[in-house]
């Protein structure tokens, strides 16, 4: 026998006695794991877990697994041991003890792509700067003097694109929307310049590789996406240095704040602007998509949303005044529960990335140090126990949210149950110390699109499209919908 029959004869034997004792310690260990299945040495269950689904579903994986094991099971997802929970208060549990008992913990391949310098993937004092320059670029103060009325005039700019009577892809609109919003606020980029054009195209192509499987190897998705990453840093490090060379410095946007403000390191500025660029254009235009497509098959809300907002529109005219602010924003109550249905519906972001830094126990559950923790939070969102009929779009529900369910809910729902009252079980924007940074922008947003469109238009959907969980949500066939003008004529922004 050679020495290379030898090893090969020798190897399986050996590594199955050791996962059966690394087993069986862990088992000594730990006896009260969550049940689960392990699934496959190596892939574990993954691809199963990674499956695509309906959206507004929670995939029949997770429905099968939480019947047979419960809201909490462990399993082996992305080369890890892993504990999933589909739990509401396991879910606040983990977020809540970020830093202490559990850490942020992405897979590597998205700190390949983001850079590891970006905020999805920092832990610690790191983390903790970069929240703050993005908080101070998102205050609630910015928000009020500025954005809204940013973000009014970007949504003014993409309907009245709209040509009459046509077709338009929702999902792309609402791309170009976010895409053009975010470059102006963190570069100062104009929309519709060639550089900007330029740097969306490199943006969808980086894109692309963030939700592909990372394989590093000529032609996928990923090794495309590394290169686009490459062409933007480049980009935006061009931009850097003609900021430098200014003697007087702008402030306005992101890069010239941080500039000022801030000792990060040129490295650290550019992810951290890639990874801004990212988590702000991404989720809220899906958002605004989604939204689009459930008011579609909800011709009551919209009719209650148009009365809201053309009392909005007419109190306007009556003051002669244009512009939206923050006071007309604060009447927008309906709205705001669209906003929250669509957001517990839709789920957007659909689960997390932890891992245990210590043993921890729950209800009774080891959750041994090191492993991973993904709290589901569409789980949560589409569980009939906290939420009554989950599947329907019911914005009513949110209503009287102090008190009982509203009582003239619509869409045949009575409401939130009493569990679901408690707006604790919400959490589209995550929670604790990561909670999304952006999230009142991101409400801003889909208020002010929500405005301009049920004031200026009808639409249908122009061919059948649903939103899928990639996990990523996305319509596969970008939202083709077909539009009608209501009013004469929607124009462009005056400034
Ligand atoms: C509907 C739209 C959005 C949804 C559903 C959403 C959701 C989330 C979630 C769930 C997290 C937590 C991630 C984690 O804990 O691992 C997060 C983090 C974050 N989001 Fe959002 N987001 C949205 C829009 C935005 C926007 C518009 C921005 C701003 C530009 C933004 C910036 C951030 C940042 C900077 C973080 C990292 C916060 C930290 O680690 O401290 N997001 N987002």
């Amino acid at each position: 026998m050679s020495d290379l029959e030898f090893f090969l004869f020798l190897v399986p034997p050996i590594l199955a006695v050791l996962i059966i004792l690394n087993l069986f310690k862990r088992k000594h260990k730990f006896p009260n794991l969550p049940p689960g299945d392990m699934g496959w040495p190596f892939l574990g269950e993954t691809i199963g877990y990674l499956r695509p689904y309906s959206a507004t579903t929670i995939g029949d994986f997770m429905q099968d697994h939480i019947s047979r094991y419960g809201k909490i099971y462990k399993s082996n997802l992305f080369g890890e041991p892993t504990i999933v929970s589909a739990d509401a208060g396991l879910n606040r549990y983990i977020l809540q003890n970020e830093g202490k008992l559990f850490e942020c913990n992405y897979p590597r391949s998205i700190g390949g792509i983001l850079g590891k310098w970006s905020m999805l993937v920092q832990v610690g004092q790191m983390h903790r700067d970069m929240r703050m320059i993005s908080l101070n670029f998102l205050s609630h103060a910015r928000l009020r003097n500025q954005l809204l009325s940013e973000v009014e005039k970007h949504t003014l700019l993409v309907l009245a694109s709209w040509k009459r009577d046509s077709v338009v892809s929702a999902q792309d609109e609402a791309k170009k929307f976010t895409f053009n919003f975010m470059a102006e606020h963190i570069m100062s980029l104009q929309p519709g310049n060639p550089e900007t054009e330029q740097l969306k195209k490199e943006y969808i192509t980086f894109m692309k590789g963030v939700v592909s499987a990372p394989l590093n190897f000529p032609g996928t998705a990923y090794r495309r996406a590394l290169q686009s990453r490459s062409t933007i840093l480049g980009f935006i490090e061009r931009k850097m240095e003609e900021r430098l060379k200014e003697t007087k410095g702008n402030e306005n946007d992101l890069l010239g704040w941080v500039l000022k403000n801030s000792n990060l390191s040129k490295e650290q500025i550019l992810d951290l602007l890639l990874s801004l660029l990212f988590a702000g254009h991404e989720t809220s235009s899906v958002a605004i998509a989604l939204s689009i497509y459930f008011l579609e098959s909800c011709p009551d809300a919209v009719q209650q949303l148009t009365a809201e907002h053309l009392e909005i529109s007419r109190a306007k005219k009556l003051s002669g005044e244009t512009e939206l602010n923050w006071d007309d924003y604060k009447k927008m109550e309906f709205t705001q529960c669209v906003i929250n249905e669509t957001l517990r519906l839709g789920n957007v972001v659909r689960f997390l990335h932890r891992k245990a830094v210590k043993d921890v126990r729950y209800k009774g559950y080891d959750i041994p140090c090191g492993w991973k923790v993904l709290p589901v939070i569409s789980a949560v969102h589409l569980d009939p126990s906290l939420f009554d009929l989950p599947h329907n779009f019911d914005p009513w529900r949110w209503q009287n949210k102090q008190g009982s369910p509203s009582a003239s809910g619509k869409g045949g729902s009575t409401g939130m149950s009493s569990t679901g009252k408690s707006s604790n079980n919400f959490m589209p924007f995550g929670g604790g110390p990561r909670l999304c940074a952006g999230s009142e922008l991101a409400k801003l947003e889909m208020a002010i699109f929500i405005h301009h469109l049920v004031l200026n238009f009808h639409w249908k959907l122009a061919a059948p499209d649903q939103a899928f969980a990639y996990p990523y949500v996305d319509f596969p066939n970008a939202l083709p919908i077909a539009i009608q003008h209501i009013s004469s004529s929607i124009k462009p922004p005056p400034h």
